[in-house]
């Protein structure tokens, strides 16, 4: 493994020692604080590395304010919880040479060599917190503060996965753990900051921290924590008999139900040799970038009570933890250009050209800016310096300019009046902008194609992007109605098998089949998706009706917005030639009757607004949350993901649970699987 740490500054003379210090403290206190700091976490590890080692060799200059030795850099803000037991940081180490060293300075301290083994973590990236648990119900959150006292959380309560309100057994205990927004929490926080015209979050941990600060935002983010340790609480003797080590004690915190990293791939193990620790910290390196969530490091710990009690604690971190830190993922560099490509799925994608950086071990000159939203969102400018992530082998991203660093130079991102594609017109309606020639342009045509066959249209399996590619580079395929036409021999031409070819002709004469509704969103017509082609097959029936509608016809369908029913209209029409060849092939072109909004009696759900939670099992199995919807929108009912106070039935399937909660938290009503299979039976293909 290469050694990842950045040399620490060597400090040459007392002014050079007054000025890092100064500059740690202002960087920690943009980094707990609100502001953005200007440095990344490499550099100022570096930093602080270099201020310890002046003050190693020059005690008589060491100032009271210095950070060295101190929880959150001696500038964290200060709570009014005091804490039962410090809540210390960390020390580190960046290599298996320094992993050595302290294994070697834990032996020194305890008279031996480690005994109880170690074990072996993920070191989570966000924020520490301590869960209080009285009487079995959670009663206070607190925050690391100093590590003495700690600020109050309690208002984030209810809005922290793993962390349940209630544990069994009437349990007194405080659990420590860190809080963090997990990738797709991430992405979900910055939508609904978004949608709140917010500023989006420059990365998790930020998130994670504003989050938690946050008292009265009009929006709740849910966040995730995991457990990495337990103190007693009130000496109600929680651990007391729980084999007197961490391992112990993690299960006894698993088994009230609280979250531990055990469950994930990187999860605690215990190991008898450093050897065996130094191999799981290089296999947990390895896993990164697949991880559902961000670590910086991994954490080493002597597993054994005793032995953690013989080694003891300094002010600032325990001597019997280290963290092995991984290398930084992120990195700061210049915006030097955008530049806007047709993305494979045929969207406009802009695209950052960097200043070549250096990141988790390989070179980065370009990082996706995912679209023109992106840039609106954070104000990127060219000439920014930039924030860059990039883990593993996935796509580097740029995730917010440093505003602290500019200097009057940027400029603004010039935006694409043409498709860099074929020089059309663009669509610019949604947040990602496209080709206006849609289906029938040249940009458009295979993204439509892959729209067109894919599980929730006609469901065409097998027939993936590299083969549709071929067909549309032998000239066979333009559109999806030339699928139907597509002979045995051409089949097993493009996917080179015969037995490919075989099975594509089932799936095609199944797609035959196919109720309107998903033969009509396999056109992709603009302004449409799933659940409006599920509204307008509803509404009309049949594909004629469909279009012999009038814009005004169209507006009447519900869900449909007025002002897109001209659009919508015109691209029916222009789709004509497509229309009649999927006729031509035998496409059926007709919604089942049971289905559609005039048939007698047959909207068991109307004015319901339905979720569903929990897996799906009896008169239901095998039925996806995308199916679920289907059906409860053909029963006349409105689907929804998450239960409000709109909410008017929750179909509750196996392993309900914090949905089902809530419900009956609002007295909405329940229906088992039976019961709503029954309700809307009709409807049950
Ligand atoms: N960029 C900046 O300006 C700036 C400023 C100050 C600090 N920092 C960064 O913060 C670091 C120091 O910060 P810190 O003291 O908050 O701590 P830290 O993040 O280095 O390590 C200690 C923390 O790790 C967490 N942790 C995660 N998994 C854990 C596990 N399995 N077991 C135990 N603890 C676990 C705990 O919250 C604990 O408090 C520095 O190394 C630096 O990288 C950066
Ligand atoms: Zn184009």
């Amino acid at each position: 493994m290469t050694t990842t740490a950045a040399p620490a500054l060597s400090l040459t003379d007392r002014a050079a020692y007054e000025s890092a210090v100064e500059q740690a403290l202002a960087a920690s206190a943009a980094y707990y604080g609100d502001g953005e700091t200007t440095l990344d976490d490499a550099s100022y590890d570096a930093l602080a590395r270099g201020i310890a080692g002046y003050e190693l060799a020059h005690p008589e200059h060491v100032r009271a304010d210095s950070p060295t030795g101190k929880v959150g850099g001696g500038v964290a803000p200060v709570g009014e919880v005091a804490h039962t037991v410090a809540m210390l940081s960390l020390d580190n180490v960046f290599d298996a040479e320094g992993l050595v060293k302290w294994d070697a300075s834990l032996a020194r301290r305890i008279d031996h060599p480690v005994a109880g083994g170690y074990a072996v973590e993920p070191k989570l990236d966000g924020a520490a917190m301590a869960a209080r648990y009285r009487d079995g119900r959670l009663v206070q959150l607190v925050g690391r503060g100093n590590g003495a006292q700690g600020e109050d959380l309690s208002h984030a309560i209810g809005s922290i996965v793993g962390l349940p309100t209630e544990v069994p057994g009437g349990a007194t205990v405080e659990i420590r753990g860190e809080v963090l927004l997990t990738r797709a929490q991430f992405e979900r926080a910055n939508e609904i900051r978004a949608a709140h015209n917010a500023k989006p979050f420059s990365n998790p941990r930020n998130g994670t921290a504003g989050t938690l600060r946050a008292k009265d935002r009009p929006y709740t983010i849910e966040t995730t924590f995991f457990a990495y340790g337990a103190v007693e609480l009130d000496g109600a003797g929680f651990l007391a008999g729980a084999g007197g080590s961490h391992e112990a004690v993690m299960a006894r915190v698993a088994a009230l139900g609280v979250q531990t990293t055990t469950a994930t791939e990187i999860g605690l193990r215990v190991y008898g040799t450093l050897a065996e620790a130094q191999a799981r910290v290089e296999e947990i390196q390895r896993l990164r970038a697949e991880l559902p969530f961000g670590i910086d490091g991994v954490v080493v710990k002597a597993n054994d009570h005793a032995e953690q009690d013989a080694a003891g604690s300094g002010t600032r971190h325990p001597h019997w933890a280290i963290a092995y830190k991984l290398p930084p993922v992120e990195a700061r560099t210049k915006l030097l250009a955008v530049e806007w490509n047709i993305g494979r799925t045929g969207h406009i994608a802009p695209r950052a050209v960097l200043e070549p950086v250096e990141v988790d071990g390989s070179t980065v000159t370009y990082a996706t800016l995912h679209n023109p939203a992106f840039i609106r969102n954070t104000g990127l400018m060219v000439g920014d310096t930039v924030v860059l992530y990039k883990a593993g082998d996935i796509i580097p991203r740029v995730e917010a300019p440093v505003v602290a660093l500019r200097t009057g130079a940027e400029t603004e991102i010039p935006l694409p009046e043409a498709c860099p594609g074929c020089g059309g017109e663009i669509d610019t309606s949604g947040e990602r902008w496209e080709c206006a020639g849609g289906a029938s342009g040249g940009c458009g045509k295979l993204p439509a194609l892959r729209y067109a066959v894919g599980r929730d249209q006609l469901d065409i399996d097998g027939l993936g992007v590299t083969y549709l590619e071929a067909l549309v580079e032998a000239g066979l395929v333009d559109d999806v109605a030339d699928l139907f036409f597509l002979t045995r021999e051409q089949l097993a031409e493009a996917t080179g098998s015969d037995k490919r070819a075989d099975a594509l002709i089932g799936r095609l004469a199944a797609a035959k089949e196919q109720p309107l509704n998903r033969v009509f969103c396999a056109l992709g017509v603009v302004r449409t998706g799933r659940t409006l082609s599920r509204e307008i097959a509803r509404h009309f029936g049949t594909m004629d009706a469909v279009r012999a509608a009038t814009p005004e016809e169209l507006a009447e369908v519900k869900k449909l917005p007025a002002a897109n029913a001209p659009k919508i209209a015109a691209h029916i029409a222009a789709l004509g030639p497509v229309i009649d060849k999927l006729v031509a092939a035998g496409v059926n072109m007709t919604e089942p009757a049971a289905d559609r909004a005039d048939a007698p009696g047959s909207r068991p759900l109307a004015g319901e607004t339905v979720v569903v939670t929990g897996g799906m099992h009896g008169p239901l199995a095998g039925l996806n949350r995308n199916a679920m919807n289907e059906l409860i929108e053909r029963a006349g009912g409105t689907a929804s993901g998450s239960v409000s106070k709109k909410t008017t039935i929750l179909v509750a399937g196996e392993g309900a649970g914090s949905k089902l909660a809530k419900a009956e938290q609002l007295g909405t009503r329940v229906l088992g699987e039976e019961e709503f299979a029954t309700l809307i039976a009709d409807h049950l293909a």
